[in-house]
């Protein structure tokens, strides 16, 4: 973190070095080792090395019968058949020349058997099988064909998928060395607010449209949420709940009182818990009262009360710091993609601006009336798209930077 600026003195910063600020203080936590059931979504603080042979002995790939491949190429078609290999049956004999064995895919072969004569070119014969194929393929998976024991197949920093969950059992590890998941505390603030759903039955009430949200944006990026929190506007309300959440969390992520209103203290409250403050006010739009500082070991980010502005710093700010802390690192959250514009742009103005747009292919439209405080075009918006300060004017098909909203 840079020298903290006294709440005081707080000044504004441009975008990128307000990201650079965060982006080098938040590191990966530390490491936890957890069973495959718990493993899901987690990124992978040591590589996943196979325990077996994959598959484990050379087997059938096909439902048919084992021959050895001599006898096909001398023109035995009529086998006798000597007995059947099953997946996880008995393991096979020897296979005496001149006879086939029935086998089931993923079944073992019997040693000496190196051809599969899929069961569509047979047919039975009493004690015996008539093979008519003389093609090519063998049919046989050899050992350690697809992975071989001791080799790594999946590397630190992975995030554990349903991918990378099938090649980790596969593998036959029941568990992994993962980062630790930062542990999130959700805090908002307006004496306004009531939960959703309350609204209507008390006059001059907001309903808390961040607080969910917050605690989702969270949970997808890696956090684990440790508690939510609704203060009023005032510093003791502020100040207790905040000490209340902070010996276990990570990330203490307020909503709203961040700007310059009398009753804007979010700031102020935290300053006699040993807030360090690392700047307050970004030049971006919208999300310009946006801060961050630390209170020990604690990150905590200031995110302005605006619904679509909070929403808006949480993606650019609160995901990369999830992803950093939980080993998948800050860039893994800011995969920005490039959309042609289906409308002219305006000039870029002083802040760099981030609009709220709707993909459709390869083209991007933002949405027309932009607004801070509003809620209801995040319902159409895919991607915030960037829009730099003082970038010139263009015309429409212009190549916009998007990133996943
Ligand atoms: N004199 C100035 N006033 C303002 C400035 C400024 O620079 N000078 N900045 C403006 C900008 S930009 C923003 S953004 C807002 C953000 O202000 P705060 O972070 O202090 O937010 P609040 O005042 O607490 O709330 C603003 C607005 O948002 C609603 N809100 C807050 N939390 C929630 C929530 N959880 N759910 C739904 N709605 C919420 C709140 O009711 C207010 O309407 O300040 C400008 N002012
Ligand atoms: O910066 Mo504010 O977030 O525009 O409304």
């Amino acid at each position: 973190m840079t020298a903290a600026t006294s709440i005081a003195c707080a000044a504004t910063i441009g975008f990128d070095e307000a990201q650079a600020i965060v982006r080098k203080s938040c590191v990966p936590l530390g490491f936890e080792f957890v069973p495959l059931g718990k493993a899901g979504r987690r990124v992978l603080a040591r590589d996943v090395v196979a325990g077996i042979d994959s598959p484990r002995r050379d087997c059938a790939a096909m439902d048919g019968y084992a021959v050895h491949s001599r006898d096909l190429a001398q023109g035995v078609i009529r086998f006798r058949l000597s007995g059947e290999s099953g997946a996880g049956g008995p393991l096979p004999v020897p296979l005496p020349p001149g006879t086939a064995v029935r086998i089931s895919t993923g079944a073992p072969m019997p040693p000496g058997a190196d051809r599969v004569v899929m069961r569509e070119y047979a047919m039975i014969d009493g004690k015996h099988v008539i093979l008519t194929d003389r093609g090519g393929k063998g049919h046989v998976r050899r050992r350690g064909d697809d992975f071989a024991r001791g080799q790594t197949l999946l590397t630190a920093g992975t995030r554990m998928d349903a991918r990378a969950m099938v090649v980790t059992a596969a593998a036959d590890v029941e568990g992994v060395t993962v980062w630790r998941r930062p542990r999130v505390h959700v805090m908002t603030n307006g004496d306004e607010l009531v939960e959703p759903g309350k609204a209507a039955m008390q006059a001059d009430t907001v309903p808390d449209s961040l607080s969910e949200a917050l605690t989702l944006i969270a949970r997808q990026w890696g956090g684990k949420l440790t508690g939510m929190s609704r203060a009023t506007d005032r510093i003791d309300s502020l100040r207790d709940a905040a000490q209340a959440a902070l010996s276990e969390t990570d990330i203490l992520v307020l909503a709203g009182g961040a700007s310059h209103g009398h009753r804007d203290l979010a700031r102020a409250a935290l300053l006699p818990l040993g807030l360090r403050l690392a700047f307050a006010g970004v030049a971006m739009k919208p999300g310009k009262p946006l801060w961050y500082g630390r209170i020990g070991r604690t990150h905590i980010l200031g995110l302005p009360g605006n619904p679509t502005a909070a929403l808006t710093t949480a993606r650019l700010f609160l995901a990369p710091m999830i992803a950093a802390m939980s080993g998948a690192g800050f860039a893994s959250a800011l995969r920005w993609s490039s959309h042609a514009s289906s409308l002219a742009l305006e000039e870029g103005g002083d802040r760099d601006q981030f609009l709220c747009g709707v993909t459709q292919g390869n083209t991007v439209r933002t949405i027309e009336r932009q607004q801070a405080s509003a809620q209801m075009m995040l319902a159409q918006a895919d991607v915030l798209v960037e829009r730099r300060a003082g970038v010139p004017a263009g015309p429409a098909g212009s190549v916009l930077q998007c990133l996943r909203f």
